[in-house]
């Protein structure tokens, strides 16, 4: 692949006229991205017969300053500074026809703070231009100077175990279900029952907002009631994520406000409400010492497929400096997309201070997060107690571990549910602090504490033979290959 530039300088560089967006200034293969620039990586798979290079320079175009034509304008800019850089492209390995393309953006072309700039700025254009059959966004390189300009999670993991007083094992969680149709008095006992039974947390699912069924403040009520009665059963601290995702700002606003006057510690947004939305509700909660639940409600619409949309290692990304403190990050044995390395990816982007580069979980850049606070991962979806040695393998201690079906399907009722949940959860933490094998010897221990926890060995016996073993979508596209010892 041609790695020289091919810019056009000088006067013929702002002739009227049509030039490619690799002679227009936006392939720069010698070009060293300074430590402030943003840099991207697109995995593009450009249309038959177009220059892959060219391609990946009219993605820098076109995200950055371009247009289809040489604008004469250019020159009342400081051009060279606001064009896009891309400066490498590489074939994806095994994926012929897809290439790997590094762009880099000076800062100066972003607003600080703001998540809908930097989207709309990345992603606003080039992912319907012609001459690609498809463009993923695989990850980005945020620098300090830029991740400064966030708050970043309102609460973070160190104040949220504190709040929550659980310290040395990863939150249990459940999510209500149904999710629709429950009265508020009936939802109220679904909470009280899971909580009674042990669980720390209890969440109202994506879609439950303020319906006929059951408006938003009746169902507040007996959540709260739900769960002052659970923490005065338990002398535990309780929370149920109270969904305040609505259809304005000041809907939302009003249902947080409520959230804290009744005393919850915690409340929920969606995806869908939007980066500004999410922004200013992070905003809200460090304001009123609240811990900000996302549920990731939509995602899987443009991140799951590998060779278009956007990878959800960079929403997770985009959601740190965002400032949420929880995010639905995957479960790997659940019944929803989560490869194994990707997922694993997911949670360090989370929960580390600085990620090293390591591609075969998906990470393409070292990315200092110079301390904005930590965002507990969540794991939900499909799991049950059953796997509870693999999900502590998996995802380790600092993540909410949340069975829905898993606690509120258990044939002994709901608080048998969760308390299987804390007795399985339990065990294992502390097989683990004993030094034995929990992954190899997960099953005994969990029969072993089922042998004296009815719940637990009804919860082992009705979902043994649940699994969700299907082909990952969003494989990493590097796997560590033995080293040969010297
Ligand atoms: O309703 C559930 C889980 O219910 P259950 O525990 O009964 O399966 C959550 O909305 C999904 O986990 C979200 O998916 P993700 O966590 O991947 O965003
Ligand atoms: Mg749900």
């Amino acid at each position: 692949m041609n790695m020289h530039s091919m810019t056009i300088r000088g006067r013929d560089r702002y002739k009227s006229g049509v030039l490619e967006y690799k002679k227009m200034g936006y392939w720069e293969p010698d070009y060293e991205p300074k430590d402030t620039d943003i840099i991207a990586l697109f995995r593009v798979t450009p249309q038959d017969g177009v220059d892959p290079i060219e391609a990946s320079a009219a993605v820098a175009g076109e995200s950055s300053t371009a247009t289809w034509t040489v604008v004469w304008t250019d020159r009342l800019t400081a051009a060279e500074k606001y064009r896009a850089k891309c400066f490498r492209v590489d074939p994806v390995p095994n994926a012929p026809g897809q290439y790997f393309a590094y762009i880099a953006y000076d800062l100066d072309l972003f607003e600080p703070g703001s998540i809908a700039n930097l989207s709309a700025s990345i992603i606003g254009n080039v992912f319907g231009f012609k001459p690609l059959k498809a463009l993923r966004l695989e990850d980005m390189r945020l620098p300090v100077a830029y991740v400064k300009t966030f708050q970043g999670p309102a609460t973070g993991i160190v104040v949220e175990r504190e709040r929550m007083d659980k310290f040395g094992r990863p939150l249990l969680g459940a999510t209500v279900k149904p999710k629709l149709g429950l009265s508020g008095r009936n939802y109220g006992r679904v909470v009280y029952e899971a909580l009674k039974g042990g669980l720390d947390f209890t969440k109202d699912d994506e879609n439950i907002n303020s319906q006929p069924f059951m408006h938003w403040r009746e169902r507040f009520l007996y959540c709260m009631e739900a769960v002052n009665k659970a923490q005065a059963a338990s002398g535990e601290i309780k929370g149920t994520y109270l969904n305040v995702t609505a259809g304005t700002m000041e809907d939302m606003y009003e249902r947080a406000e409520f959230a804290k006057e009744l005393g919850s510690v915690i409340i929920m947004i969606d995806l869908v409400i939007g980066y500004t939305a999410i922004q200013s509700m992070a905003k809200w909660a460090r304001r009123n010492d609240m811990i900000l639940h996302l549920h990731r409600a939509g995602h899987s619409t443009y991140t799951r497929q590998r060779s278009h949309g956007v990878s959800f290692r960079v929403i997770a990304k985009w959601m740190r400096l965002a400032g949420v403190d929880h995010i639905h990050a995957g479960t790997v044995v659940g019944k929803l997309e989560g490869d194994p390395a990707t997922t694993r990816g997911y949670y360090d982007i989370c929960r580390e201070d600085f990620n090293p580069t390591r591609l075969q979980h998906g990470v393409f850049f070292d990315q200092h997060w110079a301390s904005l606070n930590k965002v507990m991962p969540v794991a939900s979806g499909g799991i049950h107690a059953g796997q509870m040695h693999q999900l502590l393998d998996h995802l380790g201690e600092d993540v909410v571990l949340q069975f829905g079906g898993g606690t509120i399907g258990h044939p002994m009722g709901i608080q048998a549910g969760a308390t299987a949940n804390r007795v399985a959860l339990e065990a294992m933490i502390l097989a683990r602090n004993e030094g034995r094998d929990y992954v190899h010897e997960g099953p005994e221990i969990l029969a072993k504490a089922a042998a004296t926890c009815t719940p637990l060995k009804a919860a082992l016996e009705v979902w043994k033979d649940v699994t969700f073993n299907y082909e990952s979508t969003d494989t990493p596209d590097y796997v560590p290959t033995a080293s040969v010892a010297m």
